[in-house]
Formats: structure tokens, sequence, C-alpha cells
């Protein structure tokens, strides 16, 4: 059924006027007095339109002042989240799956701003998936949030049956069954490697632990972030009720990347490049496989048929592109990582087309590669499409690429020296290769 069917199916047939749902706007002084705690739970605001069927999750607002109170009588909710609509009564909707929750962090950021319409739109988990967006900010993000929230609700998106939005995780996380944690500090000017492990490591490590305490208990993450292997490896220590096989670090966009130069090579479109492989760390030691690559289900190697270029060129086009386009760009990959979080959501939630396989982030725990375990490194996997995967086994090496694989495998290993401070084993110790940078770093 097309989106646009669904949307003229159903009628708004009840104004409710919530008053204890939704908490007044914060004064600017209120705003201030919070800027010097540390964020407290329970003020998440919803700007969901199913707000009213969800009583047990109510919250009571703060105490405005007189003046505030009536100006907050007149915009106590926002508009069409003020609205609810009677799904019980309508034919169409009786179709649907059960609402889903998904938590976005960053989300008043730039890739969030691709993605969160993306989600919305039913694009990614499908157009009978009514879903819940619960966003996470900062006190710094908390008005960019709210507008945000305001650009979803101006989208009129059928599906999207709540927003909130929030500060706190462990609130924000509540019963979510997908994570998709993006929030990060970038690296600024002068910051040592180290130091942006461990800043982003404390973020990613409080994460952990707000899942690991109120989501959902098969909720399935994946971080973004960077440095997102290693926060990867942090969230899933921290959470240990959560099952480790659930956190994905993403490296989707890399394998994009990867079959868009093969195909620009080959002279082929994109679609015909499948078996992308990119192992280890999303960073400037990523390998793109161009052994276990296949065009046109032939071995890469014998189409292009330029072994130099797939040694030199193609793998270091790869693993500088971001750094590339930010030159142009003046800021990072925002809307094609978007697209790759879809994809990389698509391919845990839709059967693997027969052969293929997909590029994901994943802990190492028993894998037939020979990779050292305890890490979160880039391996093939196929998936049943019940968000769960497999390794794939029909992979082949030769002496070139198990070096490269050695290579990301000790950067991985040492960037988990560096947080030992933060995965609970002990003190870190950082002895960092030089050569350790993003994709984004030049
Ligand atoms: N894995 C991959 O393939 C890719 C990963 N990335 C990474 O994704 C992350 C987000 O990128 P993008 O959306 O473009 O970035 P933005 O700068 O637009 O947004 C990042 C968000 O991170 C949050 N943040 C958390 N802690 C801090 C902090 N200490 N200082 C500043 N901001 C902070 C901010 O939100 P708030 O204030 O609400 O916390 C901000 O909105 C980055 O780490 C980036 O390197 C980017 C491209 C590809
Ligand atoms: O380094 C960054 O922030 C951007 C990045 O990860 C990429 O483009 O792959």
């Amino acid at each position: 059924m097309a989106l646009s069917e669904i949307a003229s199916s159903y009628t708004k047939t009840t104004q409710i006027t919530p008053t204890h749902l939704i908490s007044p706007r914060p004064t600017s002084l209120h705003h201030h007095h919070r800027l010097s705690l540390r964020p407290s739970r329970g003020r998440s605001r919803r700007f969901g339109i199913l707000c009213s069927v969800v009583p047990s999750e109510v919250q009571a607002p703060a105490v405005p002042s007189s003046a505030e109170a009536v100006n907050n009588k007149k915009r106590e909710c926002f508009g069409v989240f003020c609205v609810t609509y009677d799904l019980k009564a309508e034919e169409k909707t009786k179709s649907w799956k059960s609402l889903i929750n998904v938590a976005v962090s960053g989300a008043a950021g730039m890739i969030s701003n691709h993605l969160l319409f993306k989600l919305a739109s039913g694009e990614v988990f499908g157009p009978d998936q009514p879903i819940s967006l619960k966003l996470l900010g900062s006190e710094r993000s908390i008005q960019a949030l709210e507008g945000v929230a305001m650009e979803l609700e101006d989208s009129l998106y059928p599906l999207l049956r709540q927003v909130s939005i929030g500060i706190d995780p462990y609130e924000v996380f509540q019963d979510v069954e997908w994570a998709l944690l993006i929030g990060a500090r970038p690296r600024g000017p002068g910051m040592e490697r180290a130091g942006l492990l461990d800043i982003n490591g404390q973020i990613f490590a409080e994460q952990g632990k707000a899942l690991n305490a109120v989501a959902s208990p098969n909720v399935k993450v994946i971080v973004v972030g960077n440095p997102c292997n290693t926060n990867a490896l942090i969230c899933l220590k921290n959470a240990p009720r959560i099952p480790a096989k659930n956190f994905h670090a993403l490296t989707r966009l890399d394998e994009n990347r990867a079959k868009c130069q093969l195909a620009l090579k080959a002279g082929v479109f994109y679609d015909k490049v499948s078996n992308m492989t990119i192992w280890g760390n999303h960073s400037t030691t990523q390998v793109p496989d161009f052994l276990n690559a296949r065009i046109n289900g032939k071995p890469a190697k014998e189409v292009i048929n330029d072994t130099k270029w797939l040694k030199e060129d193609f793998t270091e086009i790869v693993q500088k592109r971001g750094g590339v386009l930010i030159q142009k760009w003046g800021r990072s990959s925002a809307a094609s990582t978007a697209v790759s979080i879809v994809d990389a959501i698509r391919s845990l939630t839709n059967p693997t087309p027969d052969g293929d396989w997909f590029s994901t982030g994943v802990y190492t725990n028993g894998n037939p590669y020979g990779i050292a375990e305890d890490i979160v490194y880039s391996m093939p996997c196929r998936s049943k499409g019940d968000g769960d995967y497999e390794l794939a086994t029909d992979v082949i090496f030769d002496d070139f690429l198990r070096d490269r694989l050695k290579k990301t495998e000790a950067e991985l290993l040492a960037e988990k020296r560096c947080v030992a401070h933060l995965t609970g084993e002990g003190n870190a110790f950082c002895d960092l290769p030089e050569d350790t940078m993003l994709p984004g770093e030049q």
C-alpha cells in the first residue's frame, strides 16, 4: 500500500488537550539553571500523537509562573501532536504492525537531519510499521531538538505516531528496540586521538549503561559516532544484559563507497557489485576487500584486471573518501551516512540476497577468520531478516589481504588498550599507531 493511501485512510477524530503530557518550554532562567546541573531524569518531552494512549509514561510539568501558565495554555502541545487519531476505527491501519521504539542520539546533528525523515517515512522499517522516535540530545541542543520535532510534525508522516525528546539516556532509551547512536564529539584542533577516545568513550559507556538498564532486552544498537568500533566495544561492555552480538559499528558507508569505486572503474552500474567486504576499523586502516568482491557475479579482479590500481588506488580512495569529502563540503558526509544507516538496518531486517553479504562492525567472539577476539571488527555477514546475522564463511584470503587485516586489527587492539578504564579491564595504556586516523582526517 502506498504511504499516500495510508495517509488518506484515517481521519482525525478527537481533539485532546493533554496539559499533563508536555512540559512547558523552559524559560531562559530555567535553562540557565539546568545548565549547571547534571541532567535530571524525567525531562523528556513527548510530541507524539499517541501521547494520549500511553498514560503510564506521563510526567509532571514544572510549575510555571502565572504569565508562563497563560502562555503555555496557548501552546501546551505542538499542533498536530496534540491531535489523536482513532486508529481502531480505521480498517487499513489494522494491518499495521505494533509500534516500534527507535532511539536516535545526536538527533540535532547533520546525519540525523537526514536519517530521521527516512525513519519516519516508512522507507526503513516498511510501510506498515508505525514508529515512535525517541530523540536524545543535550543541554546544548535542546532547542534545536524542538526544531527537529517541529519539522517532523510538519512532514505529516502517517506512520510517525510519537516523537519525544530528552537529554537523559535512561529516559530516552526506555523500551527501545533500536538505538542509533550518532552523537559524538568531533575531534578538535590539537586534540590527541587518545583524548577523543576518552571523551567519546565516556559518552558511550554511559549510554551502554542506560541501554542495559532500560532498553528492550534484544535491542539492536548501531554505533555511528566516531571512533565507532571502539565506541561500540565500550558500549557493549557496559551493557552485559544485552547480547554483545546486537552491537554494530557502522562500516556500511565504507562498503557503499567501495562499491561505487569498483563500479566506476569497471564501467558498470553499482548494483552489479556484490560481496563487498570492509574489514576492520572505520578508519584509514580499513580494508576494502577486492579479492572477494564480485562484479556481475565474477571476481572483481578478473573484471578490472588491474592489480596495481586495486591494491593502491582503490584501497586508498576508499580509506580516505571521508577526508576528501570534508575538503570539498567543509563538513563530513551526512546524507550518504544516513543512507548507509538505512542500508545497515535494512540488511538486518530483510533476508540477504542469495550468495551476497554485507559489512558491519561486530563483536569478535569465535570468528572463523583468525581475527583477534574481544574487539569490534567489520566483517562479512548474512541475515535471515530477523535482526540477527551470521558471519559469511565462503571467503578467501591471500597474503596481501591477511597482511592488511593484521594492521587494522593491531589498531583496534591499541584502541582497546587505550579505553581499558571504560570497559572494566583495568588501567588504560595508550600506544596508538601514528597512522590511526578517522576516514575524515588527513
Ligand atoms: N561511522 C561512519 O561511517 C561515520 C561516522 N560519522 C560520525 O558521526 C558522528 C556525528 O556526525 P554528524 O551528525 O555529522 O555530526 P554533528 O556535529 O552534526 O552532530 C554531532 C552531534 O554530536 C553531539 N555531541 C555529543 N557530544 C558532544 C560534544 N562533547 N561536543 C559536541 N557535540 C557533541 C551533538 O549533539 P548533542 O549536543 O545533542 O549531544 C551533535 O549534534 C561524528 O562522530 C562523526 O565522526 C560521520 C560520518 C560517517
Ligand atoms: O571522520 C569523520 O567524521 C567522517 C567519517 O567517519 C567518514 O566520512 O567516514
